[in-house]
């Protein structure tokens, strides 16, 4: 079976590179570029191990609803994650309080993502901060209940804590993100942190703003 060239190079700077595209010079978010991060995310949790599987899963569901909205006849309103809460909002295309006629609205699924944004965020300001002895679970786990756990149903909080027990350690894990020795992960960290932070933070704004941080 031909395995895509794309599946093989992975390396974590390409991903965070995408983060920074994901910012145009006005503060407004590319859709394209924020959904190219989040699939590069993802191919670096499969490279984990199948115990990720039903979080990658997840993720991969999502990102599909999104490149569909971009995709899609309506796509030219879908080019920035502002464009796309406007349109959305004034076309009357989002459920707000209750699950109903819209469960792929752009803005409820954006809003999972934005939400595992901040997971990633805590993380790897834990990494960027940890030591060799350092426990790569505790620092996810850690993350996880500072940020997601508190949108997530008991099972799943139980099914995510398990897997998080399965990650590797801190030197596997380096190894897994590919981009050289552990001086350069921190400075890779260091460059692409605060605009993971950015966009995370623009995102926040614009969800408050529209009073849609709590969409069903
Ligand atoms: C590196 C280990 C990966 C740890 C991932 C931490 C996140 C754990 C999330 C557990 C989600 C379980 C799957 C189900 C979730 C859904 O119920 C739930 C709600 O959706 P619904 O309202 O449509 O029902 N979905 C979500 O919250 C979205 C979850 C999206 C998770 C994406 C996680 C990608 C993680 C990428 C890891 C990359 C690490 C990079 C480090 C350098």
């Amino acid at each position: 079976m031909a395995v895509a060239l794309e599946d093989l190079k992975f390396t974590l700077q390409e991903v965070l590179d995408t983060f920074k595209s994901c910012l145009s010079e006005h503060k407004e978010v590319f859709l394209e570029h924020y959904v190219a991060g989040w699939r590069g995310l993802v191919r670096f949790m499969n490279c984990l191990g199948s115990v990720f599987s039903f979080i990658s899963k997840d993720a991969v569901n999502k990102i599909q609803i999104l490149v569909n909205h971009l995709n899609g006849e309506n796509g030219a309103h879908y080019v920035t994650i502002q464009s796309m809460v406007k349109y959305e909002l004034d076309s009357q295309l989002v459920d707000l309080t209750k699950r109903g006629s819209f469960p792929e609205s752009g803005c409820r699924t954006l809003l999972r993502l934005h939400r595992a944004l901040r997971w990633l965020e805590l993380f790897l300001e834990r990494l960027q901060t940890s030591t060799e002895d350092s426990n790569t679970s505790v620092m996810c786990t850690e993350a996880y209940n500072e940020s997601l756990a508190q949108h997530h149903t008991w099972i799943i909080r139980k099914a995510a804590g398990t897997a998080f027990w399965a990650l590797p350690g801190r030197a596997t894990f380096f190894d897994v993100m590919n981009v050289g020795s552990p001086e350069q992960v921190m400075a890779v960290l260091g460059d692409t942190l605060p605009l993971i932070s950015e966009v995370y933070q623009v995102t926040e704004d614009l969800y408050a703003q529209n009073n849609i941080l709590e969409l069903p």
